[in-house]
């Protein structure tokens, strides 16, 4: 049977390596004699231009579609997610690398319909590594098929044990190395809708468990997320969790 959401994920995926080019450009600017300032409004700048590449992008091609964006919630957009079908977007993921040079850096798009995420892209832009998963139909990274790790010995002692705890800095690529078998888990409260939307589906496509840090149904407007291989793991993770709650993604404006 067709799949009706095809020609979004296509142009998702292409889009997504547009995005990269441009990210990729930006950080060619010599950093190197860059105060840490302007290297922030340079990533600022960036952000803003390829959320627009994004979002214009789609606009043109599905004019009945909505929006998520990070920036465009920074601009006071809502981040309401409603049955219709919706962008989340985030067009830098990982802007703190960007600053530092450190190389991770990931544009990635989510795809809802009745506030369920449909497909999911994440662009490692430097790795040049295209993760993409839809929904039943596996997760994979530049076409090459992901498989969660099957570890089940939970090794975790306490989470600041430093040599067993590592993370990319970014959300979005924190979940593909989950979902490629690269680390067992990740958890992190205080990442947004944008940051997991697309990691998420391609998480649990490649055979992971989402929860939220106490162990309930993970809600991705709840600012908090466990990602990991499996049920075993993400229990012993939340067990060592202290956790603490955020003003939701998609609570009222304030006026
Ligand atoms: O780079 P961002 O899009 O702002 O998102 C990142 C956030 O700023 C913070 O660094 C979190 O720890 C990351 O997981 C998130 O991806
Ligand atoms: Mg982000």
């Amino acid at each position: 049977m067709a799949d009706v959401w095809q020609s979004s994920m296509d142009h998702a995926v292409a889009v997504a390596r547009k995005a990269g080019e441009m990210v990729r450009g930006a950080l060619k600017d010599d950093r190197t004699v860059m105060t840490k300032s302007s290297a922030v409004d340079l990533v600022t700048q960036t952000d803003q231009k390829v959320e627009q590449l994004i979002i214009q992008s789609v606009k043109e091609k599905f004019p009945t579609h909505r929006f998520i964006g990070e920036e465009s919630v920074a601009a006071g957009e809502s981040c309401n997610l409603t049955d219709d079908p919706t962008w989340i977007i985030d067009p830098i993921d990982g802007t703190t690398n960007f600053v530092h040079a450190f190389p991770f850096v990931a544009v990635s798009i989510g795809f809802s319909v009745n506030k369920q995420v449909e497909f999911g892209v994440v662009y490692s832009c430097l790795e040049d590594k295209m993760f993409t998963a839809r929904r039943g139909r596996g997760a994979f990274c530049n076409g090459e098929p992901l498989q969660v790790s099957e570890q089940t010995d939970a090794l975790v002692t306490h989470l600041t044990c430093v040599f067993r705890v590592r993370g990319a800095g970014t959300a979005a690529i924190n979940m593909c190395l989950v979902a490629s078998g690269c680390a067992e888990a990740y958890y992190e409260i205080g990442i947004h809708v944008w940051d997991v939307a697309a990691g998420s589906l391609i998480v649990s496509e490649a055979g992971g468990v989402l929860l939220d840090v106490d162990g309930g149904d993970v809600d991705l407007m709840s600012r908090r997320i466990v990602a990991a291989n499996n049920r075993t793991i993400a229990e012993r993770i939340v067990k060592e969790i202290e956790s603490f709650t955020l003003q939701r993604d998609d609570a009222p404006l304030q006026s």
